[in-house]
């Protein structure tokens, strides 16, 4: 299951432009068709799948120097012809009438976004989730091992999307990690689920470590519901819709 926006937010989206200005405009009401954004998803991801390739190709490669500097005159071309039309900022986060969403930046889950994995979260509808992907050779922090800022980035996302349900607007208040082993690069497995609410406040807990082997990190979050964002929850509308 694919968790998605749906159109009644609009009412809680405008108290976040309200109260945070440009940085809430980031949440963008977009009426594409649903059909139109699903097929540019898939041209603009497979664009991100092959950058995502030219990174760790670019890491790994032993060819010479002047190979390199031809390599690069390549890509600097190509960067020109993709700047010929851009978004003035970031992508942001948008949002249509059918209930579809995008967030094609996100840094974990932005399909649009090769610094990105990325990750496909997987929420059940009791406040748990779950996410399979590989961390390759881009997100090495330790000699073969997983860096341990990225393995903070992964589980605040999964743990910051288990918060908000795609049903009210959450943020990271805090975020305590235990490093119990060092996380090998390769395939990785995150587990995440609700621990407790009380008014705006949501406990996450969270694991991330070798899919079958023993935990890698542990995490506990703390997410908070902002005052500014706190509205009656029948005002909200952020739906899930199943997308396989
Ligand atoms: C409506 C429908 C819309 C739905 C939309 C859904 C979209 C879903 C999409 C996708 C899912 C999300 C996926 C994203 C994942 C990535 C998450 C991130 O990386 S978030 C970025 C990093 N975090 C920040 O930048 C926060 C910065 N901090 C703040 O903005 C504020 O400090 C905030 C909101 C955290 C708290 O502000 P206050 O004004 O609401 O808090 P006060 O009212 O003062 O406190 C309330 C209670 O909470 C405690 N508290 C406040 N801040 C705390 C903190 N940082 N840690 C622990 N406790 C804290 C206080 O002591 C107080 O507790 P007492 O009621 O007195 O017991």
């Amino acid at each position: 299951m694919v968790c998605t926006a749906g159109p009644a937010a609009s009412g809680a989206l405008s108290v976040m432009r309200e109260t945070l200005g440009m940085t809430m405009e980031m949440f963008i009401h977009d009426e594409t068709p649903t059909d139109e954004v699903d097929r540019r998803e898939k041209v603009l991801s497979g664009l991100a799948d092959s950058v995502r390739d030219l990174v760790d190709a670019t890491i790994r490669s032993t060819v010479p120097d002047d190979e390199l500097a031809a390599v690069r005159a390549e890509v600097a071309a190509l960067a020109a012809r993709l700047r010929r039309q851009q978004l003035p900022g970031p992508a942001g986060v948008h949002y249509n009438s059918e209930g579809r969403s995008w967030n094609w930046g996100n840094a974990v889950v932005g399909l649009g976004n090769a610094v990105a994995p990325p990750v496909e979260i997987v929420h059940d509808a009791f406040g748990s989730a779950y996410a399979e992907m590989t961390l390759g050779a881009a997100y090495e922090g330790p000699p073969g091992m997983v860096h341990g800022g990225v393995s903070a980035l992964m589980l605040d996302q999964i743990m910051g999307e288990t918060a908000s349900g795609f049903k009210r607007l959450t943020m990271t208040g805090t975020l305590t990690l235990r490093y119990r082993r060092p996380l090998p690069l390769g395939p990785v497995r995150m587990d995440a689920r609700i621990a407790g609410e009380e008014g705006r406040k949501i406990t996450v807990e969270a694991r991330i470590g070798v899919p079958g082997e023993d935990t890698a990190v542990e995490a506990t979050g703390l997410f908070l519901i902002p005052r500014w964002a706190s509205v009656d929850e029948t005002e909200q509308g952020w739906s899930r819709s199943a997308e396989g």
